[in-house]
């Protein structure tokens, strides 16, 4: 039994920020901002993870009006979702993620955000997929505005 689920967030950019994304910082002149740590990728990862469970979203889950989840890390936001995964029976099949931004050059990072991403995952870096784009200039992520990104999970059922 194999469940599929796609994740797709945005975050803009703001100065006196870290910028966080898939679980590490980057270094920056800017960062995203959010209610939490505003690491769009996990936050993708996460949508995609609740989708192929059919557990909704990030912000059923954790809501942007509690002071909770202010600041919250969002690495163990995903880690509490990932257990529910663990109990519903399933476990990493791959994902493949992509950011999309103009700025920063993501590749000097990719292969540490692959790392910790197969980490909070509980799988093996070959498991999972982080690529980048751009948008050549175009739209709100071509003109340095804030960061997109998407995700497809397949999960498998436990034996
Ligand atoms: N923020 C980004 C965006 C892209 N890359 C890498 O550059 C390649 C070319 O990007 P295009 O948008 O021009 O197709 C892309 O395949 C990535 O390897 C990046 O590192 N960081
Ligand atoms: C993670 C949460 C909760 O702190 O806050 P944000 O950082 O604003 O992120 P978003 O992707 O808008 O959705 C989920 C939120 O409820």
């Amino acid at each position: 039994m194999m469940r599929i689920g796609q994740g797709f967030d945005v975050h803009e950019f703001a100065d006196n920020r870290p910028l966080i994304i898939g679980g590490i910082e980057i270094p920056y002149e800017r960062g995203l901002i959010g209610h939490s740590d505003a690491d769009v990728l996990l936050h993708t990862i996460t949508d995609a993870a609740l989708g192929a469970i059919g557990e909704g979203d990030i912000g059923r889950h954790f809501p942007d009006t509690d002071p909770d989840f202010k600041d919250a890390d969002s690495a163990k936001l995903l880690e509490y979702i990932w257990k529910l995964v663990d109990a519903k029976g399933y476990k990493l099949g791959n994902i493949d993620c992509t950011i999309i931004a103009q700025k920063p050059k993501m590749s000097p990072y990719i292969e540490t955000i692959r790392t910790r991403v197969a980490e909070l995952l509980q799988a093996d870096v070959s498991q999972v997929n982080v690529k980048a784009t751009t948008t050549e200039r175009l739209g709100f992520t071509g003109r340095e505005e804030g960061i997109a990104s998407m995700a497809t999970i397949l999960l498998l059922k436990k034996d």
